[in-house]
């Protein structure tokens, strides 16, 4: 993998290219993160707190531009799965703009820009990072359009860990049918499921590392939780399911209106 630096940008805030991604890496006193302009895509995110970083990202990544990350949290826009070409969207491959960068002493604003071939803004991303991280995207574009902010949460061992508040009925994507499961629930194979709208924040039980991971999902309809176990996956190694566990904030089965806020406030105690 190839690091180069390509401009301070402030002394907490410099542009990357890892390979061919411009990735921007925030060093700060609250933490660190790294986010690459394609996709808007937060890499990494380390408060000052914590020992590990929240998001998994795959040790295999190569980093090429026009092809999706595997890892931190992908923005699948305007489409969610297989319901258009590409895959989740073009959001995610798309180089997105730094429009706005505000560093105070305690709190990190940045936001980004994704404009049209015809440069039409179609959505923009808002990251905030204190002691915790918030994500909130904005959609602009005239259509209707389905979303998920489809964060890769890194794990001690997927088999000790334990989610909580989600509901005890999900759509299982991979038997296409709505399934009854526990509620908290373990996993142990590969999961594909499609959630309702959750009424309290998702937390992740991590015993190995330790630490409880919140998530407060704001304005979604559906949680998408994802783990492809030994399933063949792009840029995924073998055993790389062991410390990671997608807990997406999604809208796909009530589509997002111009103008309207999804948003997903992440925190590790
Ligand atoms: O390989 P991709 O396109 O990044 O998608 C990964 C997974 O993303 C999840 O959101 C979907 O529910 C899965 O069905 C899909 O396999």
């Amino acid at each position: 993998m190839e690091y180069k630096l390509v401009e301070q940008i402030t002394p907490a805030l410099s542009l990357y290219h890892y390979n061919e991604i411009p990735v921007l890496k925030l060093q700060h006193e609250i933490g660190s993160a790294e986010i690459a302009l394609q996709g808007a895509h937060l890499l990494s995110w380390k408060p000052r707190h914590t020992q590990q970083d929240v998001f998994w990202l795959s040790e295999i990544e190569p980093f090429s531009l026009g092809k999706a990350i595997r890892g931190g949290i992908p923005i699948c826009y305007p489409w969610f799965n297989n319901a258009g070409t590409p895959a989740h969207g073009f959001a995610r491959i798309s180089l997105w703009k730094l429009s706005e960068y505000i560093i105070e002493s305690d709190k990190v604003r940045l936001v980004f820009s994704l404009f049209s071939a015809q440069d039409i803004i179609l959505a923009q991303i808002i990251m905030t990072f204190d002691r915790e991280c918030e994500i909130t995207f904005v959609n602009f574009a005239e259509s209707q359009a389905q979303l998920a902010l489809h964060s890769y949460f890194n794990l001690g061992d997927i088999e000790q860990t334990i989610l909580h508040n989600l509901s005890e009925q999900c759509f299982d994507s991979l038997s296409q049918s709505e399934q009854i499961v526990p509620s908290p629930r373990s996993i142990g194979e590969h999961v594909d499921c499609i959630y309702p709208r959750p009424n309290q924040p998702t937390l992740i039980e991590d015993p190995l590392y330790k630490r409880i991971i919140k998530i407060e999902h704001s304005n979604a309809s559906d949680i998408v939780v994802w783990n492809p176990w030994h399933k063949a996956t792009s840029a995924m190694s073998e055993q790389a399911y062991r410390n990671m566990l997608c807990v997406e904030t999604a809208r796909i089965r009530q589509r997002l209106e111009r103008g309207e806020r999804v948003a997903v406030k992440i925190s590790v105690e």
